[in-house]
């Protein structure tokens, strides 16, 4: 087994017998998404290299134009994701879109972009405003205009899960003063990628065949049963009464009815969420009608959740972070805010139109983005063989099976791309031309990139407006500086917590 690199003259990290190159992910020594993209740094000239998990050989793309060919022009050989999740095990996740796969998934990709187009978010992003709007007001009343000390992650996944559950599940909550309401708690648990879901969540995709060996399932068995009761209640609620709400699960229902389709004419004025957004590919789903039945509505909207909830709340404390320890981007972004104040009609509530022209704001959202990628790895299913030419000439080729690797993350440290890549620099971001579009990927790229780009900045920006404009951000007391970060989390956290000094503006 471990010669498979050996004979095609591709360079990997020597396996350590057993584990491969994965022992540090069981022994939790390093973060996973540094143990899988380890010989990024290893071997700089190559456009691929070779990685054994456990006895299985799988690759990782070293060049960004690699993947960016394989996910766009060469689609057709890697349409699919890595993880293969059964019903039975994960009701709601195996039919959600990140983990489809094959003609499913170009069938549910093709009928769910409709419902993220630029109008629909607009409409949506009333809810969102409204949503992180009421608990601004809450939290500025508790601070009674004294400073107070505020664990951010807490803060954040509070205010993300009540704008998602408006958004994704209709149910309005407000997990700022019913802090165990049912919603918050299941919601919790949906998004959880630390701990026992977050080593299963991490199986899928190190190692997939033992996933599906041992039946684990990702979700709670309790998770699934609620949201599927709660959507289910929620759209008979709808259907009797003819109630009608700008938010998923309306779309979803329009789209069972057919009835989901794009504005024919776009307002292109709205197009861009901007320079971090994802392009859109247009994915033909073959003409073929889908049944959206109930569990179908339900596992989409969980999805968004799942997807969404965690990624948005990581951009928002590191970015509350990198704010808090340079005063003089937080103050330049203030003052944009301050800026823009007078287009609003309340002075207060940020339109999707004002926000998406913030132009600094932007800037430090891409720039966080890049120094802390959410998402720091994806990956492919080679799903028909695939031939080109290594940089040193080698011809190669991917077999059908195979998994690859591809580390957003390391891309957007490789200094090759992002000169002096550890420093934060919204400056980079001053002329969008100056950046390597190919090398900047937080939300991946090409036909099966992040669905809800547009969705996760509007909200990000929408929540930093509303922060900014009522506190200062400064270091807490039990911040740790320069941040440690936590080896064990499935996604991108801190160890110790992103424990921040909230000072009111009128104090
Ligand atoms: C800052 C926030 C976010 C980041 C950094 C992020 C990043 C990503 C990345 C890197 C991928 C994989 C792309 C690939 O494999 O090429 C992805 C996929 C996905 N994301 Fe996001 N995401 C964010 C927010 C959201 C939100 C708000 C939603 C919900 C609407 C969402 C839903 C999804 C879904 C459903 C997929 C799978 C798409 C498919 O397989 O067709 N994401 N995201």
């Amino acid at each position: 087994t471990y010669d498979y690199f050996e004979k095609r003259g591709i360079p990997y990290i020597k396996p350590v017998p057993f584990f491969g190159q994965v022992l540090a992910f069981f022994t939790q020594e390093k973060h996973a998404v540094d143990v899988a993209s380890e010989g990024y740094k290893m071997f700089p000239d190559t456009r691929i290299s070779g990685v054994f998990t456990l006895r299985t050989p799988a690759y990782l793309v070293h060049d960004p134009l690699l993947y960016k060919q394989m996910a766009i022009r060469d689609f057709d050989h890697f349409t699919d994701h890595v993880s293969q999740l059964s019903y039975e095990t994960d009701p709601l996740l195996a039919r959600s879109l990140f983990f489809v796969n094959g003609a499913r998934w170009r069938h549910n990709r093709a009928g769910l972009s409709p419902a993220f187009t630029a109008s629909k978010m607009r409409n949506m992003f009333v809810l969102i405003s409204k949503s992180a709007g009421d608990a601004m007001e809450r939290l500025v009343a508790y601070s009674n205009g004294e400073p107070f000390a505020m664990e951010l992650r807490d803060l954040y996944s509070r205010l993300g899960n009540d704008a998602m559950t408006s958004i994704s599940f209709g149910v309005e909550v407000d997990s700022l003063t019913d802090r165990d309401n049912e919603f918050f708690h299941k919601g919790k648990r949906l998004a959880q990628i630390d701990g026992w879901p977050g080593v299963k969540l991490l199986m899928t995709t190190l190692l997939p065949g033992l996933y599906r060996l041992l039946k684990l399932g990702i979700l709670y068995k309790d998770v699934n049963e609620f949201y599927l009761e709660a959507v289910s209640t929620n759209i008979r609620h709808r259907l009797q009464n003819l109630l009608k709400r700008p938010d998923f699960i309306h779309l979803l229902l329009q789209a069972r009815e057919d009835e989901l389709c794009c504005e024919q004419h776009e307002d292109a004025s709205l197009e861009s969420a901007g320079f971090s957004m994802a392009t859109t590919h247009a994915v033909d789903g073959d003409g073929e009608r889908l049944e959206w039945q109930d569990i179908d509505i339900t596992a989409a909207a969980a999805s968004f959740f799942f997807g969404g909830i965690e990624t948005t709340a990581t951009l928002l404390c590191f970015m509350s972070y990198e704010l808090a320890v340079n005063p003089a981007i937080q103050n330049r972004l203030r003052s944009e805010i301050d800026s823009v104040r007078g287009e609003l009609v309340d002075g207060v509530t940020p339109t999707y139109e004002v926000l998406q022209k913030m132009k600094y704001l932007d800037m430090v959202v891409s720039e966080t983005l890049r120094r802390w990628t959410p998402f720091g790895i994806t990956n492919r299913r080679c799903t028909k063989d695939y031939t080109f030419t290594n940089s040193d000439g080698n011809v190669i080729t991917i077999e059908k099976g195979m998994n690859i690797s591809i580390p957003l993350k390391s891309f957007h440290l490789d200094e090759r791309y992002f000169p002096d890549p550890l420093r934060f620099d919204p400056e980079r971001f001053a002329d969008p031309s100056r950046i390597n579009q190919d090398a900047y990927v937080p939300f991946g790229t090409g036909y099966r990139n992040c669905i809800g780009s547009r969705l996760g900045l509007m909200q990000a920006k929408c929540i930093i407006f509303y922060m900014l404009s009522n506190f200062n951000i400064e270091p807490g007391i039990k911040l740790t500086i320069p941040l440690v970060l936590d080896e064990t989390s499935a996604g991108l956290n801190a160890k110790h917590g992103f424990w921040m000094s909230l000072i009111p503006r009128t104090a």
